[in-house]
């Protein structure tokens, strides 16, 4: 992309379930469709295309193209296949409490897949064994693992955390921190979100063209499934050694909040 006039950004479920979203000139990860398809900054209009080159339409000089595919982050192939398009690819991850992230990526199968069994019966081998890392919503949430394989092609500084919590609490800061990594001024500001209650989210005072609110999709937010606390501790406690080397990794000082869960339904 060479510097910061072009930027692509890519999901991390994720992620966003985020687990972790990347962003890059093309690029990847769980992630993040927060930042533009809300409130699209004037200079970077979101481009929803396949992650090839040839299917870009072009950036005009001033602009930022952005990719995002949030599961480029947990795709061995990915970053070496990004690095060799354009090493200087700018790389957004969201990521949030990966126990949250399994439980929101549980909560979006079941709403398509009624009857699946149990969030603990999933997550556990055998329903009470050793935590099954098989699962792509236990799997997922090993930031550190998947990050370590980015880095033997880019280097830290090519990357932005954003926090998926911290886009619910704080938007405009974190936004504030994606502006500032893609070199754009600081345009989208507080002044842009109210918080709506009902939805347990930011929403956009007007959204651009429209000049009326936006929120969210139906889909976000989403009430999750209880999940009992024991079955939380556990994975708490199996991701415990994973988050701290990905804080290690990342110099991540403020850890995500511990919300293992946070909308409940019951039956
Ligand atoms: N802008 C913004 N800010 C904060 N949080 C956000 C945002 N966009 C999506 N989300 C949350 O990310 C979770 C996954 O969202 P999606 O359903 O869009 O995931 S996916 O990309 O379709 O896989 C899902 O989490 P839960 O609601 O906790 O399940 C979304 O609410």
């Amino acid at each position: 992309m060479g510097g910061p006039g072009r930027v692509g950004k890519g999901e991390a479920q994720l992620p966003c379930r985020f687990g972790a979203s990347l962003a890059g000139e093309v690029s990847t990860g769980p992630g993040s469709d927060l930042v533009w398809e809300e409130g699209q900054h004037p200079l970077t209009p979101p481009l929803h295309t396949p992650s090839r080159r040839s299917l870009m339409p072009r950036t005009l000089d001033g602009q930022i193209t952005l990719e995002k595919t949030p599961s480029y982050f947990v795709t061995r192939e990915a970053p070496r296949r990004i690095h060799s398009m354009s090493p200087a690819t700018k790389l957004i991850v969201v990521v949030r409490n990966p126990v949250t992230r399994a439980i929101s990526d549980y909560a979006q199968t079941l709403s398509k897949t009624p009857g699946l069994p149990s969030f603990g019966a999933l997550a556990f081998r055998r329903g009470l064994g050793p935590v099954d890392t098989a699962w792509s919503a236990v799997r997922i949430g090993l930031y550190a693992q998947h990050l370590d394989n980015w880095l033997r092609y880019f280097p830290l500084s090519r990357f932005l955390f954003v926090s998926g919590e911290r886009l619910v609490s704080d938007p405009a800061g974190e936004l504030g921190r994606v502006q500032d990594f893609l070199g754009l001024k600081r345009v989208v500001t507080d002044k842009h979100f109210y918080f709506n209650a009902t939805k347990g989210f930011p929403c956009l005072k007007k959204a651009q063209g429209s000049g009326r609110p936006r929120c969210l999709g139906k889909s976000k937010g989403r009430p999750h499934p209880r999940v009992p606390e024991s079955v939380v501790q556990r994975l708490r406690a199996f991701y415990r050694p994973f988050n701290r080397k990905f804080y290690q990794m990342t110099g991540q000082s403020r850890p995500w909040a511990h919300a293992g869960q946070r909308k409940i339904f019951t039956k």
